[in-house]
């Protein structure tokens, strides 16, 4: 359905833990964060009710998302039951990739199309520095058992961070080169944790320049469903995407909501206003009412982020919101 302003709501990023396996220094606290109770995360259950009703709203894109969305038991089982839900048309996971090597073909066999991957660096030791603890060779592995098991396009994530990885951006650029893989550059945004590392920020047009690619016309085939520019330099594999949350937003085109893992509806991902499901799920509401409650909040969804002017409010981590 639209909202008020317009635009097509079709894409339900959902969260299906808080919990995570690395611990990203722009996204958790060192400390890490008090995890969400059992009792209070949606069973797969409630989630695959909620994917059957919002089909009927016209959503058709799903992508899973954490926390570290594949650290979930039974995700398998849950993707072979989504998979099959008329009206699925797009059902995707964004992940660290440190258990694909294990995972990858489950996944694939199991209905899910496609991954999105992050990673930020490919030095070993300041993979660990940033993760807090993980193993780079496993994201390596990752990649490359996602692209043997076609779950493509295989997209990656890296997080552009000033002092951090700007001088690694050409060699995540020779990927895109040699191999059929979406690089995507993103801006880091002021959410939770990173909400203190303004000075971290680098704008697209700077990765760009350094990069080499600013003369570049955009692409005007679809990727996805997601907020990427893409660039398709001659001779090269794969793309070169770009994410401007910030410096050049496209709220305007937004397509999406949120659903956090203890069952908050969330319109905007900078917004702190949540609409409960999971009480209403929780209570006994029917499937009309349930219709009613998403139809009202796509209604009410705000017409853009304030993340350039505002500070962040609310309490939530971006691993608490599911990026
Ligand atoms: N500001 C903003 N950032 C978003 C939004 N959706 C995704 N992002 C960011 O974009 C990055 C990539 O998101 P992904 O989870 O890989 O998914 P996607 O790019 O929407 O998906 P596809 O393009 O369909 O592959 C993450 O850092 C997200 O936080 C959004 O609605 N607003
Ligand atoms: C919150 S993570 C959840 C899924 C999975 N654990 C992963 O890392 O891909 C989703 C995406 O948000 C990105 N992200 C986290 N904090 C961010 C921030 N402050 N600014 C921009 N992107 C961020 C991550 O790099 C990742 O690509
Ligand atoms: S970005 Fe993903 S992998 Fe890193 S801490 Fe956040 S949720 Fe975990
Ligand atoms: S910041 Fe909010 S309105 Fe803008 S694209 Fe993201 S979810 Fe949509």
């Amino acid at each position: 359905m639209q909202d008020q302003f317009q635009r097509r709501i079709e894409y339900l990023r959902i969260s299906i833990t808080d919990r995570c396996n690395l611990r990203c220094q722009y996204c958790m606290p060192a400390t890490g964060v008090q995890w969400i109770p059992h009792e209070d995360i949606l069973s797969f259950e409630e989630i695959y009710r909620l994917v059957k009703l919002s089909t009927h709203l016209g959503f058709k894109r799903f992508r899973l998302t954490g926390g570290e969305p594949l650290v979930r038991k039974g995700l398998v089982d849950f993707i072979s039951q989504v998979s099959q839900v008329p009206g699925v048309e797009d059902l995707m996971l964004t992940t660290n990739g440190i258990l694909l090597p294990e995972m990858a073909f489950d996944l694939k066999a199991a209905g899910l199309n496609r991954v999105n991957i992050s990673l930020d660096t490919f030095d070993p030791d300041r993979f660990r520095e940033i993760t807090r603890g993980g193993d780079v060779n496993k994201v390596f592995q990752g990649i490359a058992r996602s692209l043997e098991v076609d779950l493509k396009p295989v997209k990656l994530n890296v997080v552009v961070v000033r002092d951090f990885n700007l001088h690694e951006l050409p060699k995540f650029l020779e990927l895109a080169q040699k191999y059929p893989i979406h690089v995507r550059f993103i801006e880091l945004m002021p959410i939770g944790v990173s909400s203190d590392q303004r000075n971290e920020f680098v704008p697209i047009a700077e990765m760009k320049e350094i990069l080499g690619l600013q003369g570049l016309e955009p692409e005007k085939k679809e990727f996805g469903g997601g907020p990427a520019e893409y660039v398709s330099p001659e001779g090269f594999q794969g793309n070169v995407g770009f994410i401007s949350a910030l410096s050049r937003h496209f709220c305007s085109t937004c397509n999406r909501m949120r659903l956090t893992a203890d069952g908050k509806l969330r319109p905007c991902l900078h917004s702190p206003k949540e609409v409960d499901l999971r009480q209403a799920l929780r209570n006994g509401s029917t499937d009309e009412e349930l219709l009613q409650i998403l139809e009202q909040a796509i209604w009410n969804k705000p017409a853009e982020h304030h993340m350039n002017e505002e500070a962040w409010q609310g309490n939530r981590v971006m691993s608490q919101i599911g990026g």
